[in-house]
């Protein structure tokens, strides 16, 4: 579904990605974890077009993502939810979900994707009238999440989901992921600081720091591996 090949980039003189190379399956839950600064949002933008990379590919569904403008590639199925939520705090939920649905496909699939939103996060249905900027941080993570899913994506890409919230918050948004995957069979490449979290919610994950692809593996391989226990599991 995605391949990243040798992936290079960064802002003007500061490069931040080297040699990036990240596979993701169509199904499949990747998970790439590491340190702050370690360039896991710098790679989420280079996927959507916020940064032009200088060098390497990115395959994505048989298409060379490059190629292709930044505000087509959603359109060809890739939905970013971005760190820090980004919801439009003034806009409904409901307006929320409607921008998110601005895709071909988003429109067309519009009926049975709101129903399974409201399904899956059923906290939107209820408060499908509030405006999102008065909403809790959880709230509004799970409003960016279904924006996301609104726009009837074939990749959802998230960003740091549990960026600021209570551990109980971000493990509920976990456990909402996994059953969202699960149900939808979507493809998701999700970036974490939370590594136990994260590795134990995908099937397969990267550890990048300081720009390098520096270890990858199965969920239980990774943790399992002595470097990622004493790094990140506190073990
Ligand atoms: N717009 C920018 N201009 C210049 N440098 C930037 C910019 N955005 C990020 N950086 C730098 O690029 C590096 C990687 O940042 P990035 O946000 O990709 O890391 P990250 O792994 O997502 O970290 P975090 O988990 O803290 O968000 C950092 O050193 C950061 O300071």
């Amino acid at each position: 579904m995605l391949r990243i090949e040798g992936l290079s980039a960064g802002y003007s003189a500061k490069p931040v990605l080297n040699d990036v190379s990240i596979d993701v399956g169509a199904g499949q839950f990747v998970a790439i974890v590491g340190p702050n600064g370690a360039g896991k949002t710098t790679l989420f933008k280079t996927i959507s077009g916020i940064v032009k990379p200088s060098g390497g590919a990115i395959i994505f569904d048989g298409v060379d993502l490059l190629a292709v403008p930044p505000p087509q590639r959603a359109h060809l199925g890739i939905a970013h939810v971005p760190e820090g939520r980004q919801v439009f705090p003034s806009l409904t939920v409901m307006e929320n979900l409607e921008m998110g649905a601005m895709t071909e496909s988003g429109r067309r699939d519009w009926r049975t994707n709101i129903e399974r939103i409201f399904e899956w996060l059923p906290v939107l249905k209820e408060r499908r009238d509030q405006f999102a900027g008065t909403m809790s941080g959880g709230q509004q993570q799970m409003l960016a999440i279904g924006r996301g899913l609104a726009s009837s994506p074939k990749l959802l890409m998230l960003d740091e989901p549990s960026m600021g919230l209570a551990p109980s918050t971000a493990d509920f948004i976990f456990e909402r992921l996994i059953e969202i995957r699960r149900q939808s069979g979507l493809t998701m490449l999700l970036v974490e600081q939370r590594v136990a979290e994260a590795l134990e919610s995908a099937d397969h994950g990267y550890v990048l720091e300081a720009g390098h692809v520096v270890l990858q593996g199965n969920n239980a391989t990774l943790r399992a591996d002595d470097r990622v226990r004493k790094a990140y599991l506190g073990m």
